[in-house]
């Protein structure tokens, strides 16, 4: 372990330059969203909730869903700080990540409050170029995407399956319109169409190519939040998310105590 950072490895004593966190080994599963606030409303379904720490846009914390721990940790908005995440809560122990977040949504008929399994992440970003070449749309973890589902059904949801193309940009990236970039929003909304995508938001790829990359499990279940075509937008945001934690709790226990028993 290291008695002084370097610049080449910046980490002191087990403990990472970023991720808020006391040297423990973390639990194998965490979910990742993007929003600090998100991980307190995750403590509903988890047991025994402790936060172990808040720095930047990172807040930790670790509980428990029946009877197997779980890790949360927000990761911000974007590639950058979510790839920071990954690399750092690997290390201290974490083997399968899961993104609960929000999304807007491309198709009409996925409405504001849907709660959609991603299968694939489309090839847009800048932060998960470092992590995978082409532009080969990158798969959830068939172990995850399969955890996710199972959940689902036993908490009495259904997951829309969807691919989503993550954004570099929440405005003009997302195709929303601003004074004098019309037409170059306008623009953006039509390629993302083109290029078959359910939804944007703005971290799945990055999860997914850099988890990959780092030979851990991935996968994603978003919140439709709005409607890209309808233009509706949902005000009443917190019951959707709370579903959509309860679920991801649930598969995160079950692929935890898969881990375990992959270990013996
Ligand atoms: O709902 P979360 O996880 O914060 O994620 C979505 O919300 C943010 C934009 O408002 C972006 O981070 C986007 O991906
Ligand atoms: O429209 C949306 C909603 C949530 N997150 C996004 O990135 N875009």
């Amino acid at each position: 372990m290291a008695s002084a950072r370097t610049a080449g490895d910046p980490w002191l004593n087990g403990l990472p330059p970023h991720v808020p966190t006391d040297g423990r080994v973390l639990p194998s599963v965490c979910l990742l969203p993007g929003d600090p606030g998100r991980v307190d409303m995750a403590t509903d379904s988890l047991d025994d909730f402790e936060l172990i720490g808040n720095r930047r846009e990172y807040r930790l914390g670790v509980g428990a869903r029946n009877g197997q721990p779980v890790a949360v940790c927000s990761t911000g908005i974007g590639g950058p700080s979510t790839e920071i995440a990954i690399v750092e809560l690997s290390r201290l122990g974490v083997s399968t990540f899961i993104r609960v977040g929000g999304m807007g949504a491309i198709p009409a008929e996925v409405r504001p409050g849907t709660i959609t399994n991603v299968e694939r992440a489309l090839r847009d970003g800048g932060t998960a170029r470092f992590y995978a070449d082409g532009d080969e749309p990158i798969p959830a973890h068939p172990e995850v995407l399969a955890a996710l589902n199972a959940a689902a059904t036993r908490t009495g949801d259904s997951l829309t399956p969807i691919t989503v193309l993550s954004c570099d940009s929440y405005y003009v990236g997302e195709g929303r319109s601003l004074p004098g970039l019309e037409a170059a929003a306008a623009r953006r909304l039509e390629q993302v169409d083109a290029l078959g995508a359910d939804a944007m938001d703005m971290e799945c790829e990055t999860v997914f190519a850099v988890a990959r990359a780092l030979g851990r499990r991935y996968g994603a279940v978003l919140a439709t939040h709005g409607n890209r075509t309808t233009d509706e937008w949902l005000e009443d945001y917190e019951d959707v998310q709370r579903r959509m934690l309860d679920l991801a709790c649930d598969a995160a226990a079950s692929l935890s105590a898969e881990s375990l028993r992959a270990a013996f």
